[in-house]
């Protein structure tokens, strides 16, 4: 997609970064979470928080909003450190379905209270989405139900038209249609006004048309960060007879091992050159691309866990995974 031009958004770090973390280490007690991360986001992007359940996602996000304090590191959140800076939280608007609203709380008063927090918060486009996501705005929200209760904190992050917004899974329990919604609207209303938002999501092949950047986490490690063109290029499959591709691949790093009888698919870190390519044709094998959540999954894979072993002389007969 386009980057819009940057205009509206004010206050970010030098550089155009509007989140900078450097060697960011997060412990819950003797448990550690986050494990020194670096990363920046640039203003008037939109960019993926990925990985695996537990990977350390809404942690990141809970220390970028001010709402957790760091173990070690430096996070800076539109040129300060968030924790307990009310001028920067000022300026930034973290969503979540689980989001705490005072006991009686009905949609309508979240909305009459929006303005009271967000100076850019746009009340007509509120009431639109109310109407789009078919928001009870007169049923206290403990009743509301969960794609309900999303529908809200969307309502929220988009119209705040905060500098910077953070949408934790911001679609649980939201069908395909609301979601399919959810996405058009935030791109055409980021397409006209421009901030820079950080989202994570489980559903990478639904907003990879949204997203311009990933960053990609697994236990509390940044495994990947990217540009969504560049990532592209960050690993292609090799497909064909095992022999073959054991040939062909050899010295390069092997994401993830599929094989089914003696057919063999590999996801192999890296671009594909033309040597590999000319080897590959000579050897008979296929080489693909890898799509958005192909990758993420083929990283939040490694080192995983070993499944099952099938009992001595059982069928493959499905697509299985096997060696890494
Ligand atoms: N308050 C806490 N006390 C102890 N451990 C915690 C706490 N909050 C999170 N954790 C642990 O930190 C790790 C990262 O959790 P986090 O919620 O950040 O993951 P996530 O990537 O958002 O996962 P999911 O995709 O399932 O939402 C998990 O192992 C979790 O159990």
């Amino acid at each position: 997609m386009t980057t819009p031009t940057p205009g509206s958004v004010s206050g970010a770090e030098s550089g155009n970064d509007v989140v900078r973390v450097t060697g960011l280490t997060k412990s819950f007690g003797r448990t550690r979470v986050l494990e020194d991360l670096d990363f920046s986001i640039e203003q008037n992007t939109i960019t993926g928080l990925l990985g695996r359940n537990g990977a350390g996602k809404t942690t990141i996000m809970s220390i970028l909003s001010g709402q957790e304090p760091k173990t070690r590191g430096d996070v800076r959140v539109l040129g300060a450190e968030p924790f307990e800076n009310a001028a920067v939280l000022a300026r930034m608007c973290f969503v979540r379905e689980s989001q705490k609203y005072p006991e009686d709380f009905k949609p309508r008063h979240v909305l009459k209270t929006g303005p009271w927090f967000f100076e850019n918060w746009d009340a007509g486009l509120a009431e639109e989405l109310v109407e789009v996501f078919r928001l009870p705005v007169k049923t206290p929200i403990k009743k509301l139900s969960r794609g309900q209760l999303s529908a809200v904190a969307i309502i929220v992050g988009m119209a705040s038209r905060a500098p910077l917004t953070i949408f934790d899974e911001p679609y649980l329990g939201l069908d395909a249609t609301a979601r399919g919604l959810f996405y058009d609207y935030l791109l055409r209303d980021f397409m006209e006004h421009p901030r820079t938002i950080l989202m994570s999501t489980h559903l990478i092949d639904e907003v990879s048309n949204l997203l311009e950047k990933v960053i990609v986490i697994d236990r509390g490690r940044k495994v990947l960060d990217t540009s969504v063109e560049d990532a592209r290029d960050a690993a292609f499959t090799v497909a064909g007879s095992a022999t073959a591709i054991d040939d062909v691949v050899a010295g390069r790093r092997i994401l993830r091992t599929q094989s089914l009888g003696g057919l063999r698919s590999v996801t192999i870190e890296g671009a594909a050159d033309a040597a590999l390519r000319r080897h590959a044709a000579e050897r008979g094998l296929e080489i693909g691309p890898v799509g958005l959540q192909e990758l993420v999954s083929a990283y939040g894979l490694l080192d995983e866990a070993p499944r099952p072993q099938r009992p001595a002389g059982s069928r493959t007969s499905d697509f299985e995974e096997v060696s890494r």
